[in-house]
Parts: C-alpha cells; structure tokens; sequence
C-alpha cells in the first residue's frame, strides 16, 4: 500500500487541513499520516483561535514517521510561521521526500490568516523549492508573485514567475476567479488547462487542502503530475458536486472511496493499491 504524509494545520471542524488531507488519502486508497503544525479552532464560519505546535515537535512527530515509514509522497498544507517553515524545511532536506505538493495556505475561505504576513520571504526562499507541485490559489499566487492576477494570461504570467522561483511544477488554482473553475498547470515547458464547469455552492470549506491531497495520493500512486491533476481535478469536483451543507457558513466537501472508484479509473495508476 502506498503511504502518504500530510503535514499542516488541525482544523477541529473536520472540512479542511489534515482532517480532509486524511479523509481524501483514504478515498484514494492510500494509507494517510500526519505531522500536525497547528491546532487551529475553526468551523464553517469563522476562525476562533490558533495555537502553533513548537518546532521541536513538528520535527519530532517528521522524524517519528521517517525513521519508521517509507514515504511515497508528501503533502504540507498550513504552515502558520517562519519557525514552523524552518523546522519543516530542516526535515526535507534530511529525508528528501518523493513527491511534494505543497499548498501555500496563507486565508481560510472565510478571511482570517492562517499565516503570518511576515513570513513570506521564508516560504519562498526556504519552503519553495522544495515543492514537486505548488498550487497557490489566486491571492496566494498574488503574493508570491507580486502581479495582481485578473485574466488567464495573468494566471500564466504569475505561473511562471513562482517557476523561476524554484518549484518543479506550478498550479495556480482558479476557485476565485469568476466563470468557469479553471487551474494551469506550468511545468517549465507546457501550460495544461484542467477546467470545469463553476459549482453553484456556498460549500467549499477544504476545497484547496482537498485538491493537493488528492495529487499527492495520484503521485504515490505513480502517475505523471499532469494525469495525478487532471484526475485530482475530477475528484475535487465531484466532492464539491456532493459537499455538505454541514454549519452555518461555507459547508465541507465529501468524500467517499466508492466516488473514486467508481468517477475514476484507478488502473491508470502504475502503483499497487
Ligand atoms: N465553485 C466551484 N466549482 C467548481 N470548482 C471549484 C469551485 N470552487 C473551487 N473549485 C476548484 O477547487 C479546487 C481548489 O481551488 P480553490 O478553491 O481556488 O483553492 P483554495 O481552497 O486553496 O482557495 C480547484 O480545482 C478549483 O478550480
Ligand atoms: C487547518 C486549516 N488548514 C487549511 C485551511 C484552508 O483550507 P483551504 O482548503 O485552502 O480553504 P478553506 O477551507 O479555507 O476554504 C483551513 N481552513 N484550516
């Protein structure tokens, strides 16, 4: 059975963060584990509270997994401050993981910061690189690229400004644009253009964290990044098709194994299950 790590925030709510990196590793038939960085206190509506876990113990809980477990991919979710980045970049380069997709959490759907502003520069100069796939949403592409994103060529532009910066493969996810729901995928060489049809939904709380986990289980699987995207890009889809309207603001996204099994073709994958 393929393994894959998640290491980033708690959301206590059950949409986003490891508890939806978990539900969508085991969706896809890989065994899930996870280093948490914060415990944030968090539902549909609002963010209440965020206690950072120190980092002694992220490396500690990235050094129990790597000691023991061969790793198949991983994906780093929340990473609130510069000293969560360090610890977390310190583990990367020890044990080189395969297969890193790292999302660059900076807002919850609902506006509050789940990373310190002040931290930018280290998430590109010292978290960055070590990404096979970055998907920035819009505004967080924005930012690491410094150009306001308003049309497609845009979304490019940004896409291969994050390139130069030093990340393998970059995908700018377009959930916050308007029209239809489309994501570019930039690799160095090819642009590859993943888009549906926009879901009319309030219910997209852990749509992000959804996506990158589902790559990072498609990676482990042995797909090739762009085939890992596009059938990550149909599993997020159809578990924002079937989200829950679960609290009182934005809903979570649902998973379920026999959706992938049944939306997808899992045979294309060159891994065992
Ligand atoms: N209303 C929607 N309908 C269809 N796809 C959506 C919708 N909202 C987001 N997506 C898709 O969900 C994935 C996550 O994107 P996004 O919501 O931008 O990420 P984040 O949660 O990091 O802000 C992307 O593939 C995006 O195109
Ligand atoms: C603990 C935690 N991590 C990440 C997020 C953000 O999740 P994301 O899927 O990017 O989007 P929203 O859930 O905010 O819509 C989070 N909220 N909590």
């Amino acid at each position: 059975m393929k393994k894959v790590l998640s290491i980033a925030g708690s959301d206590c709510s059950g949409g986003a963060g490891i508890q939806a990196d978990l539900k969508t590793f085991s969706a896809h038939g890989v065994f899930g584990m996870s280093v948490i960085v914060s415990v944030v206190a968090e539902n549909t509506s609002r963010v209440m509270d965020i206690q950072d876990i120190t980092p002694d113990m992220i490396e500690s809980q990235i050094d129990a997994v790597f000691e023991d477990i061969e790793v198949d991919a991983v994906k780093i979710g929340m990473l609130s401050t510069q000293f969560c980045m360090e610890a977390v970049a310190r583990k990367l380069e020890q044990y080189k993981p395969c297969n890193v997709v790292i999302d660059p959490v900076m807002y919850a759907k609902n506006g509050c910061p789940l990373m310190d502003p002040d931290s930018i520069d280290t998430l590109i100069k010292v978290v960055l690189p070590y990404a096979d796939l970055l998907t920035p949403n819009i505004p967080e592409a924005e930012k690491i690229s410094n150009i306001k994103i308003r049309n497609t060529e845009d979304m490019k532009i940004a896409a291969k400004l994050i390139y130069d910066m030093g990340c393998k493969n970059v995908l700018v996810k377009g959930g916050h644009a308007i029209g239809d729901a489309l994501d570019i995928l930039y690799d160095g060489k090819e642009f590859y253009y993943f888009k549906t049809q926009r879901i009319n939904t309030k219910n997209t709380h852990g749509t992000g964290c959804t996506f990158s986990s589902a790559i990072a289980s498609n990676l482990a699987h042995g797909m090739p990044m762009s085939i890992a995207v596009e059938q990550a890009k149909k599993y997020i889809t159809t578990a924002i098709e079937h989200s829950l309207n679960i609290g009182k603001g934005n809903g979570p996204t649902h998973h379920f194994y026999d959706l992938y099994k049944n939306g997808l073709n899992i045979k294309e994958s060159k891994g065992d299950l």
